[in-house]
């Protein structure tokens, strides 16, 4: 008789920003999963475990997920680097700088950044771009999200993703073409091929989001509304287990998706 192969070690979490509306969907999908969280950080320290710090959490567990703030990405980095410990970043409301530390980082360890970590949201990336690759500028497009009132950053992290990838479909820049505060421009008409943004925030919407193609005559819709925190809850850990092991590099979920 044969012994069965050994168990594969247990993964063991290291979350960022642990005790806030993420951080603690996060615990409850590891917890499902039967997952680990070897412990959790807050602003002022520990929400979970004895880790007083970042660098000590991070020489602890076999991969980080951050949703905080983009305040302490570039310490939340510096830390994963140190101990060569994979990170997944959730956080939005990134700037240029925040992406180029990012991309350093990605030299030394995995890193998997990522503005929605829901499936339906990738999905609706995708669409997104075919959509904009087969309608020509002459198609305006708008993008509307909805979020909770204690959301800070504007436009959404995915917005932007979605802005991203109608901009990827029509082989533009999404910097050129967004205009992502209309209120702040002089008065003028819809500048023709450009991206528009609107923001609404209220009561507790965990996060809807709607693609406008409209042209003369007729107007298509994709949208995708997340019913709970649950769904970037489980992605974020799904994520997690599937970077560890990885080369270092920068990633993003429609890499796991394609596997
Ligand atoms: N990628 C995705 O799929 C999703 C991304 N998000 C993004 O994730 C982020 C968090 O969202 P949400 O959970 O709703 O926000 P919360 O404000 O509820 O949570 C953020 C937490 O991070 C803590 N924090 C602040 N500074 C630090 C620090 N230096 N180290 C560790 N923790 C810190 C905050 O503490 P304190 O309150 O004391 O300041 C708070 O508990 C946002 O950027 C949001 O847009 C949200 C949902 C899905
Ligand atoms: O802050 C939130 O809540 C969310 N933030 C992410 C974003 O900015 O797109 C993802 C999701 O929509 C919820």
């Amino acid at each position: 008789m044969t012994n069965p192969p050994p168990a594969a070690p247990a993964l063991r979490l290291g979350l960022l920003g642990a005790g806030g509306r993420m951080g603690q969907a996060i615990q409850t999908a590891a917890a499902d999963a039967r997952i680990t969280v070897a412990g959790g950080i807050g602003r002022e320290g520990p929400v979970v475990g004895p880790h007083a710090d970042v660098a000590a959490l991070a020489a602890a567990c076999d991969v980080l997920i951050d949703f905080s703030t983009p305040a302490a990405l570039a310490a939340n980095l510096a830390a994963a680097t140190a101990a060569g410990t994979p990170i997944v970043i959730g956080t939005t409301g990134l700037d240029p700088a925040h992406h180029a530390a990012i991309d350093a980082a990605a030299h030394t360890i995995p890193v998997l950044q990522a503005a929605n970590t829901a499936l339906g949201v990738n999905v609706l990336a995708w669409l997104v771009e075919q959509a904009a690759a087969r309608l020509g500028p002459d198609w305006d497009i708008e993008i509307v999200e909805m979020h909770h009132r204690h959301k800070r950053d504007a436009p959404s992290g995915t917005a932007l993703l979605l802005g991203t990838a109608a901009a990827t479909g029509r082989n533009e820049n999404h910097a050129d073409l967004a205009r992502t505060d209309r209120a702040a421009q002089p008065p003028a008409v819809r500048e023709t091929g450009t991206i528009g943004y609107a923001s609404l925030r209220g009561g507790s919407v965990a996060g809807d989001h709607q693609v406008i193609f409209a042209t003369e005559g007729e107007r298509i819709e994709l949208g995708h509304r997340a019913e709970s925190r649950a769904i970037f809850a489980r992605g974020a850990v799904r994520a997690a287990g599937w970077l560890v092991g990885r080369a270092p590099g920068r990633y993003a979920m429609s890499d796991l998706f394609a596997d």
